[in-house]
């Protein structure tokens, strides 16, 4: 049986080895959960990038440029990092760059894996179902603040070794954690992350509305994997 790890925060990946196993970033607040919107609105692939100058030189690719930085959209770039700016039939066949405070590092950091999937509550099943018919070791890369612990990317760990418990071992108390935790909250999720860190962040930049909508579950069966140098949604591609 395949076994399935939490790592907390991309700056503990060097205790992993990641040869040979899938990866699942996560970033709920909000950059996967972004990523994943944009796809379901038809995005055509998606460069994650670290740097905000890199970010920029993918405009002359003809790709849409995303940034945030301190919540915030980056100024000089076409969108930020709220979901609500990827639906509105912009980003329909469009290639996108984006670089955000914590997500994209945590898709760069893996790239040593053997197969990389973006994850949020928003495609939470397309994933559980992929991992499924992988069979390789999985291990949950949440991509935390700043490289300390967040709850909701540990809660998105919980919800996703719920899913999959009776197919995958559990590895270890990481793993068991993210489980118990997400059991407590998931009656009341935004209740249960009302004093968290990230939401008071967002609270204060007047964006509740990411933080009710990040925490939706199934809302889409798009599923972002990282080929080469992009993520493509790879739903679309066995459609
Ligand atoms: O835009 C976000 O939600 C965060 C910004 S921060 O955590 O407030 O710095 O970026 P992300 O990379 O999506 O965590
Ligand atoms: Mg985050």
């Amino acid at each position: 049986m395949p076994s399935i790890d939490v790592c907390f925060s991309p700056e503990l990946l060097h205790l992993y080895d990641l040869k040979g196993k899938a990866v699942v970033a996560v970033d709920i607040l909000r950059a996967t959960s972004t990523m994943v919107t944009a796809f379901a609105h038809g995005a055509a692939d998606i460069y994650p990038v670290m740097q905000l100058e890199e970010c920029r030189t993918y405009a002359e690719k003809g790709c849409l440029t995303a940034a945030e930085r301190d919540g915030v959209k980056a100024e000089g770039f076409d969108l930020g990092n709220s979901p609500f700016g990827y639906m509105s039939g912009n980003v329909q066949g469009r290639s996108i760059a984006i670089t955000t405070t914590n997500g994209t590092r945590a898709i760069r950091l893996s790239e040593a894996a053997e197969e990389i999937v973006v994850g949020a509550f928003l495609n939470l099943q397309a994933v559980a179902d992929h991992l499924s018919k992988l069979q390789l070791d999985v291990l949950v890369v949440c991509a935390g603040w700043k490289g300390k612990f967040n709850l909701e990317d540990t809660l998105f760990a919980g919800a996703l070794v719920e899913r999959l418990q009776d197919r995958f071992a559990s590895e270890n108390d990481a793993t068991l954690a993210s489980l118990y935790l997400y059991q407590t909250a998931k009656q009341d999720l935004p209740g249960f992350l009302r004093q968290s860190s990230h939401v008071r962040r967002l609270e204060n930049l007047e964006i509740n509305k990411d933080v009710e909508f990040c925490l939706q579950h199934d809302t889409f069966s798009v599923l972002p994997v990282w080929k080469q140098d992009r993520l493509i949604n790879l739903q679309r591609e066995l459609v």
